[in-house]
């Protein structure tokens, strides 16, 4: 079975207090984009499966065998060992409860990590989903929610996958009617690694002005100025280039930018497709990408 595990963008991020448990709860709205990895799960023995099948040709491609499964996975690098990989960590946790044959996992990793974007975390939960899927394990979508929570607070969103007002520590979900279809995205990450975990140490809680689901039903362009991201002033206190690539966005004629979720990636939403050589010439050192939503 082959899957997409997509990125997500938060829009709009307000850390409210600190919890008792070390965590702190947040109010946000998370929005799924196009971005995506690649996922292959196969039950060894299956004859369709392919190893190599979703690796583009050239793609240098890693192996770890275990008794029980066997991962490759090649494209942009992920900094732990696969066994703390969370697609792996995810398998363990259905394995808990649920006997798996052998199964041969390939991963082509093409959101980075350490940008805000949640790429371990859709992997999670998308590990999860195809094997309920496969295996017919009759999890429903709050049970599937509810497990992949322990593998990080992001990581229940990808479990329904659709915009949604965020509350908890990010894993409480009102759904939201909105599209940004028609807008285009432009998404662009510095070679900067940021710890989640840093991030939130540097915030002092506080309820917002506004609330985001007040702000996010206003159109786009008035979204500046209100719609806010309380990492974003610690996170560019420490990296200056990062607020840089926000201020750039607005100076080719975003909309709206924001950096999304913890950082270290940075939005823009525009009316109108920005010339992409030109914008691949600004942001050279940078991962880019463009979309249409
Ligand atoms: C900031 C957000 C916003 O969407 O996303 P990213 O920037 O990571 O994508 C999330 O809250 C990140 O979720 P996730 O990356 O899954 O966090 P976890 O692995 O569960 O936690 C990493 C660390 O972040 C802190 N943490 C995380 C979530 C939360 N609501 N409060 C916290 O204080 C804790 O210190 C925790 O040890
Ligand atoms: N499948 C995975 N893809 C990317 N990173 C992973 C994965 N599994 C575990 N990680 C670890 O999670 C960290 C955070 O990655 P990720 O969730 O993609 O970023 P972010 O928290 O910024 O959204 C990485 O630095 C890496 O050590």
């Amino acid at each position: 079975m082959i899957c997409h595990p997509n990125a997500k963008i938060n829009l709009g991020l307000n850390v409210t207090e600190r919890r008792p448990d070390g965590y702190h709860n947040l109010e946000t709205v998370f929005y799924p984009i196009p971005l995506c990895d690649t996922l292959q799960l196969e039950a060894a023995g299956n004859t369709d499966s392919r190893p190599e099948g979703i690796f583009p040709d050239g793609i240098p491609m890693q192996e770890h065998a275990t008794e029980d499964y066997t991962f490759r996975w090649g494209g942009i690098g992920i900094d732990c060992p696969p066994e703390q990989n969370l697609l792996v960590k995810a398998l363990r946790l259905i394995q808990e409860r649920h006997s798996l044959p052998h199964l041969s996992i390939s991963l082509h990793k093409q959101i980075p990590s350490g940008a805000g974007l949640g790429g371990g975390s859709s992997d999670a939960a998308h590990t999860m989903k195809s094997l309920n899927q496969m295996f017919h394990l009759g999890l429903s979508d709050n049970e599937l929610e509810e497990r992949v929570t322990g593998l990080g607070a992001d990581c229940p969103f990808f479990v329904r996958n659709r915009p949604v007002f965020a509350t908890g520590i990010g894993n409480i979900f009102t759904p939201i009617a909105l599209s940004l279809s028609g807008w285009h995205l432009v998404l662009v990450k510095p070679d900067i690694f940021v710890s989640t975990k840093e991030a939130y140490a540097r915030i002092i809680p506080r309820k917002p002005g506004i609330p985001v689901t007040d702000i996010i039903r206003r159109p786009v362009e008035e979204w500046k100025g209100l719609l806010t991201n309380d990492f974003e002033e610690g996170v560019f206190a420490l990296h200056p280039e990062i607020a840089d690539i926000k201020t750039r966005l607005y100076d080719r004629g975003a909309a709206y930018a924001s950096m999304s979720g913890s950082g270290s990636s940075v939005f823009g939403l525009f009316r109108t497709a920005p010339e992409e050589t030109d914008m691949r010439r600004l942001f050279r050192e940078s991962f880019y990408f463009q979309a249409l939503l």
